[in-house]
């Protein structure tokens, strides 16, 4: 039976998952501190861990990177409020699993809670399965899109892919920086050899040399065997380097060699290893302006760059997108979804979509889990998304400083504080009234007034 460990401040709520998760055969235990948390991993095994993102005395990636020191692989949820997808996205590149949005549904957690045991994550559902192409009344493997930025895109992944040139893969959290590195792959003439895919965020400092490079019995503390690198283990074919601007300053040195002479050095070895792999790498930031990456390394790795583009600057290929995460939730869920309602369209459309295609999938596998019938309706999407979007377009224009008319002024002030703290509240009205200090039946009045929805 699975053990889970519960990291969660309010006990209110933990108490609720805990008693849910129970019920569902799962053995819990719960820790309101990531200090308690931590301390408890010492004393246990667990098979998965479930956080909040934000707790009293730090936040659940605390507890993911004491996870990692101690060279654990559990995998973990966080579970953020929405206005923390943002963050929660990222964390998914540090090694979170996956994240839930706040107020979680259960439905939604068991479904996440029995992925993560089961190791299947989105990310391994690889939209280039052969096995699935094979099939004719199976959902399309992936999505081009028309837009002019992604034609753009698949221009140059087509122009770069048959040739060896290592490629650095630019773009927001999310937006398919993966999906792109397995096209070149897949393009290239080592399309027939492996492709193999490191999430550099995960690794802790001191494996990271040896998962990367290898290393021989005895080397350190816990080298118990012989371990072959993943540089090896890509022989011949694509070492797909996700985050690369988490590695740290001693193995780019090591990984700069490995560009250049084309030999590594397993960790504790005397002689060096002849390697013949294309290396593509992926980042979302900045990676001279970190200070943290060597500039030599930076234009050995970027000898040919690929911007993925935002959701958001390809909004014409948005419904292509929504339709293949409907299509394929459908057939993970046995659903039948057939589209989306007005009002849902709408809000999609206003949204920014930090967490781009990443988020837009995760989103619509919430809403036709939560839809019983063929159109998913607003009320499967989370609370806190509809909110805001409702609220931020239709907010009243804030009257100009040199406009002295008071009332307005003071109708501006109300509105916002009123919007503010509904959102604290978690758009729980009692709640926010008796923050407000004024009886439910005022602040109905007050958000007909203002437009409040
Ligand atoms: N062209 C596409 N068609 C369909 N699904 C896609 C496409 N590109 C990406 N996805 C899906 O979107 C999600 C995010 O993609 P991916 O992991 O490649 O993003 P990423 O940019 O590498 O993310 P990160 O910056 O977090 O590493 C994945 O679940 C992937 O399957």
């Amino acid at each position: 039976m699975a053990n889970i460990l519960l990291v969660e401040d309010d006990t209110t709520f933990a108490a609720i998952l805990e008693n849910f998760l129970r019920k569902k055969g799962f053995d819990i235990v719960v820790k309101y501190s990531v200090k308690s948390g931590i301390e408890a991993l010492k004393n246990n095994t667990f098979h998965l861990i479930l956080l909040d993102y934000r707790l009293g005395d730090g936040i659940g990636l605390d507890v993911v990177d004491a996870v990692r020191a101690e060279g654990k692989a559990i995998p973990s949820i966080i579970m953020t409020s929405f206005n923390d997808v943002r963050t929660a996205v990222k964390a998914i590149r540090q090694g979170v699993f996956d994240y839930i949005t706040k107020p979680v549904n259960p439905d939604e957690l068991l479904m996440v809670v029995n992925e993560a045991l089961e190791g299947k994550s989105a990310e391994k559902e690889r939209p280039a399965s052969k096995a699935r192409s094979a099939k004719l009344d199976t959902p399309a493997d992936f999505v081009e899109g028309t837009s002019p930025a992604a034609r753009k895109l698949h221009e140059y992944i087509a122009l770069v892919a048959p040739t060896d040139m290592s490629v650095l893969i630019r773009g927001e959290s999310g937006t398919g920086k993966e999906y792109v590195a397995r096209s070149i792959h897949r393009m290239s003439m080592r399309a027939d050899m492996p492709f193999v895919s490191i999430d550099c965020g995960t690794l802790s400092k001191e494996l990271a040399s040896s998962e990367l490079f290898g290393h021989i019995k005895g080397s350190f503390t816990g080298a118990l065997n012989d371990k072959t690198g993943q540089f090896v283990e890509a022989s011949g074919g694509t070492l797909f380097l996700d985050e690369i601007g988490n590695l740290s300053y001693d193995v780019q040195v090591k990984l700069l060699r490995a560009l250049q002479e084309k030999v590594i050095q397993p960790v504790g070895a005397n002689k060096t290893v002849s390697v013949d792999v294309r290396v593509i790498a992926a980042t979302n930031e900045d990676l001279l302006g970190t200070g943290k990456f060597r500039e030599d390394l930076y234009h050995r790795i970027n000898e040919f760059e690929i911007i993925v583009p935002a959701l958001r600057d390809r909004r014409s290929d948005f419904q292509q997108f929504a339709d293949f995460f409907i299509a394929h939730a459908n057939e993970e869920l046995g659903r039948d979804v057939q589209a989306l309602s007005d009002e849902v369209n709408e809000i999609f459309q206003a949204y920014d979509w930090p967490g781009n295609l990443r988020e837009l999938k995760n989103v619509i596998k919430r809403m036709v889990l939560l839809s019983p019938g063929n159109v998913a309706e607003v009320a499967a999407l989370p609370e806190e998304m509809v909110f805001a979007i409702k609220n931020q377009g239709i907010a009243e224009p804030e009257p100009s400083a040199g406009n002295p008319d008071l009332r307005l002024h003071s109708e501006a002030h109300e509105r916002k504080l009123i919007l503010d703290v509904l959102q604290k509240a978690r758009y729980n009205k009692s709640k926010a009234a008796q923050m407000l200090n004024i009886d439910r039946k005022t602040l109905y009045n007050k958000m007909e007034k203002y437009g409040i929805e």
